[in-house]
């Protein structure tokens, strides 16, 4: 996950670089970050799920870091100079012209990335619930992400300055994607050894080939979660705190160039900042979830930091363009993107069945999925609007775009108010810790 998340945002803080060296514009921008989940909107992720739960950890998670290293080559030729120029090239760039050819190939590599990234997402969380089932799970996920963020702050640190590997004079996008594409390899490499420490697990435990356990997964789950209250007020909080946290990480370092005059490194070194804060604090907050609990509190105060932080960017920023004010608001950002994945996802097995857990997350996944395809492109069509005339990527004004995302988070917030509501009124045991809380949390088979 560290490197899948490197390669998620290499290009995010390269975005005037590619405006000026591949020409795309920021509705191509916008169109290039949604393709990573355009196949898992349009149902792959429903899949996905019922192969993990089908084929179990091993299988999948085999395939998924595959497919995300074929998706990314695909990337790394669309923007090499082997592509540019060729007759494929005048071919893709021959219609839908505001989309330039090598815009349409990234994205299409970067939609089979985003498939093995997101299949990867659900397997790593069910080989996490089992082999922490009881134990400290939230931890464990909490140090899973903090490990993923942490690559994030590693490729907004390097990317720009990869940029300019070949001197400062002829910046390139090609080795900051080449380099990521090799660790993504090296990724693969990393979980066929963890197959072979899973297949030592199942012995020791005596479980089934697959490592699932006994009870057989069955097509029909998928369709009981679908009815599930539970089930939708968790995905829907996901997909708006998601929606206004992703695409903002995509757009964060030219909104910040835009708003502070200051270069596309500066503004990449002061964002980074931002996946730094939920690093070191997604861990002690799960460490603190499997011991004391107050998941569903977790949510609500993680919504309201997003949406005080969003409308600083929104409003107060461009008033008073200050670096200091930039960097607090995006450490207090930081702290919500702690709260909220900390608190979210090892909620999941606490109320939702092992035996269709994989599906439960790949659920979860694809609603959030086609929140993280939609928004980019509203966003970056918003910037657009916003900045009729404006050529200068160093100028755009984002005030409407990020009021968007603000507007995301009163929404989320709301779900979050329900979901307390909900967990206090029918004790679904999201307040309580992960640890104890085995015996007396209520499943999603009993609320059904
Ligand atoms: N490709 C980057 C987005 C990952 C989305 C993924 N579905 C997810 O939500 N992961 C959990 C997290 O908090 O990163």
């Amino acid at each position: 996950m560290f490197f899948g998340y490197m390669f998620v945002d290499v290009m995010s803080p390269l975005q005037s670089l590619v405006n000026t060296k591949l020409g795309w514009s920021p509705e191509a921008f916008g169109y290039y970050a949604g393709a990573e989940y355009m196949l898992n909107v349009f149902g792959f992720l429903i899949l996905a799920g019922i192969i993990l739960d089908k084929m179990g950890v091993r299988f999948t998670g085999t395939l998924s870091a595959s497919v995300m290293f074929i998706g990314a080559c695909i990337k790394l030729y669309a923007i090499s100079s082997l592509f540019a120029g060729s007759a494929f090239d005048q071919w893709l760039s021959s219609w839908w012209v505001e989309m330039p050819g090598s815009a349409k190939l990234a994205a299409f590599g970067f939609t089979i990335f985003g498939c093995g990234c997101e299949m990867a997402g659900i397997t790593v969380s069910k080989a996490i619930a089992k082999w922490f089932e009881g134990k400290e799970m939230a931890l464990a996920m909490g140090v899973e992400m903090a490990i993923a963020r942490l690559g994030v702050f590693a490729v907004l640190s390097l990317s720009p300055r990869l940029a300019d590997w070949m001197g400062k004079n002829d910046p390139s996008v090609v080795p900051p994607v080449a380099f990521c594409t090799v660790l993504l390899l090296i990724g693969l490499i990393c979980y066929v050894v963890f197959t072979f420490m899973d297949t030592n697990l199942d012995k020791q435990l005596g479980a089934s080939a697959n490592g699932e356990g006994e009870e057989e997964f069955k097509l029909s789950d998928v369709g009981g979660l679908f009815k599930s209250r539970l089930f939708w007020i968790i995905a829907l909080l996901c997909v708006l705190y998601y929606s206004a946290i992703f695409p903002f990480q995509r757009f964060g370092t030219n909104m910040l160039q835009c708003n502070l005059h200051i270069s596309e490194t500066q503004a990449a070194d002061l964002l980074r900042w931002f996946p730094i804060g939920a690093l070191c604090l997604t861990p002690p907050l799960g460490y603190f979830l499997d011991r004391v609990g107050r998941g569903a509190t977790m949510l609500m105060i993680g919504s309201l930091l997003l949406i005080c932080c969003h409308l600083i960017f929104a409003l107060a920023l461009p008033a008073f363009p200050s670096q200091g004010l930039a960097l607090a608001t995006i450490i207090v950002l930081g702290i919500s993107f702690s709260l909220v994945p900390a608190a979210l996802w090892p909620s999941v097995p606490k109320v939702m069945d092992s035996r269709y857990l994989g599906s439960a997350y790949s659920l979860i996944f694809w609603v959030q999925n086609i929140g993280l395809f939609g928004i980019p492109i509203i966003f970056g069509a918003m910037l657009e609007a916003s900045n009729q005339g404006v050529t200068d990527p160093t100028q755009y004004d984002y005030t409407n775009p990020m009021l968007l995302f603000a507007g995301l988070g009163i929404v989320a917030l709301f779900f979050a108010i329900w979901l307390k509501v909900l967990d206090t009124r029918n004790g679904y045991g999201l307040d309580k810790p992960n640890i104890k809380s085995d015996n007396d949390a209520v499943r999603l088979d009993g609320e059904a």
